[in-house]
């Protein structure tokens, strides 16, 4: 049968990507051979045999157990030659989605365990993705992570690094990992330095917990975005305030029910949200670990929860106003998107 909005227009909808780990998109082919160059074997031999050991199953029970598949990759990404080319090929395989503008976003401190500074981790993710850009057109910028099982001095180590390279190809700081262990709430002293260097802050939360983390990353740790957001619906105040704050959500469809933030789609708040008037965006969160890419978060919005081809452009744009951009360079692409949902007639 015939969906009413064809996959092939989905794809070719210009689209933007604001929530997206370098550690969770690399290709297994990449990884096969940054092995291959350090002499170290692994457990299987073709892309088919690796991707188990890289991608989340059906099994999947929580974030915690989603976190584990960083482990295999991460031993691989700790040279300057390693984080350009997985820099660059994330914003290769964003380009392969239509994707006109991605902020990719990683965390310097679980890339040094060979010896490099968080500022040279971070220049070698920049220097990828300015690669990324010129080669496939693709606006790319980065967001340096700080991570919730690290020390205070470890993350703001991050932010003043992060800071120093602002406009430079750092846009924002963000907050990942286990959520359930760590409160946001322990990070106050860590976000009130992004205050002070006028840095943009993103924060992962109500994904593993409570729509009280999201109110905290909001009221207290200065966050102007959401990572996920999916708990949000249990407060419908704060529904009401997330909407008139304009603050957007970066929402991760596929990784969202992998984790178990919703058991079902049926649980899964986007509709009620974007009918609330909150600022809804989409995107894919890890492509490898999730086993998915953009039109496929897209896709499934249209065929689950029935957004029209006129609505996702809507979404589509709720990122490009989102997006950690100048005034000037967000007034390019709105232009350029516009002009592409007429090519497509959409909207
Ligand atoms: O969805 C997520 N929630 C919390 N943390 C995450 C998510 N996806 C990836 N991470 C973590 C694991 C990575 O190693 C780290 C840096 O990208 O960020
Ligand atoms: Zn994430």
């Amino acid at each position: 049968m015939d969906h009413p909005i064809a996959y092939d227009l989905i794809r070719k909808l210009p689209k933007v990507d604001l929530h997206v780990h370098l550690d969770g998109s690399v290709k297994p082919e990449t990884l096969m051979e940054l092995a291959q160059q350090r002499g170290v074997s692994l457990p299987a031999r073709s892309r088919k045999q690796l991707l188990p050991h890289m991608q989340v199953e059906d099994d999947c029970t929580s974030l915690k157990m989603y976190l584990s598949k960083f482990d295999f990759v991460l031993p691989f990404l700790q040279t300057g030659e390693a984080l350009r080319r997985v820099a660059h090929e994330t914003v290769e395989q964003a380009a392969a989605h239509t994707i006109g503008y991605i902020e990719v976003r990683f965390a310097p401190q679980l890339h040094r365990g060979a010896g490099l500074s968080v500022e040279e981790v971070i220049h070698h993710v920049v220097e990828g993705l300015r690669s990324g850009e010129r080669k496939y057109g693709v606006v790319a910028r980065g967001i340096a992570i700080c991570m919730r099982h690290h020390g205070s001095k470890e993350n703001i180590e991050v932010i003043e690094a992060a800071a120093s390279r602002s406009g430079k190809g750092i846009v924002a700081v963000d907050l990942a990992g286990d959520e359930a262990s760590y409160p946001p709430q322990f990070f106050r002293e860590v976000f009130a330095v992004s205050h002070k260097r006028g840095l943009p802050v993103t924060i992962h939360a109500g994904e593993a917990a409570g729509a009280e983390n999201v109110l905290e990353a909001v009221t207290r740790l200065g966050a102007v975005r959401i990572g996920h957001g999916v708990r949000v619906k249990e407060n419908p105040e704060l529904m009401r305030l997330l909407a008139k704050q304009r603050i957007p959500l970066e929402m991760c469809p596929i990784s969202n029910l992998q984790t178990k933030a919703v058991t079902s789609w049926e649980q899964y708040p986007i509709r009620d949200y974007f009918e609330r008037g909150i600022k809804v965006t989409v995107n894919t969160d890890n492509p490898t670990v999730s086993g998915t890419n953009l039109t496929k978060e897209y896709r499934v919005l249209a065929d689950k929860f029935g957004f029209a081809a006129t609505e996702l452009a809507e979404l589509v744009m709720n990122g490009v106003e989102a997006a950690f951009l100048e005034e000037s360079e967000k007034r390019v692409l709105r232009r350029r998107f516009r002009r592409q949902f007429r090519e497509l007639g959409v909207g």
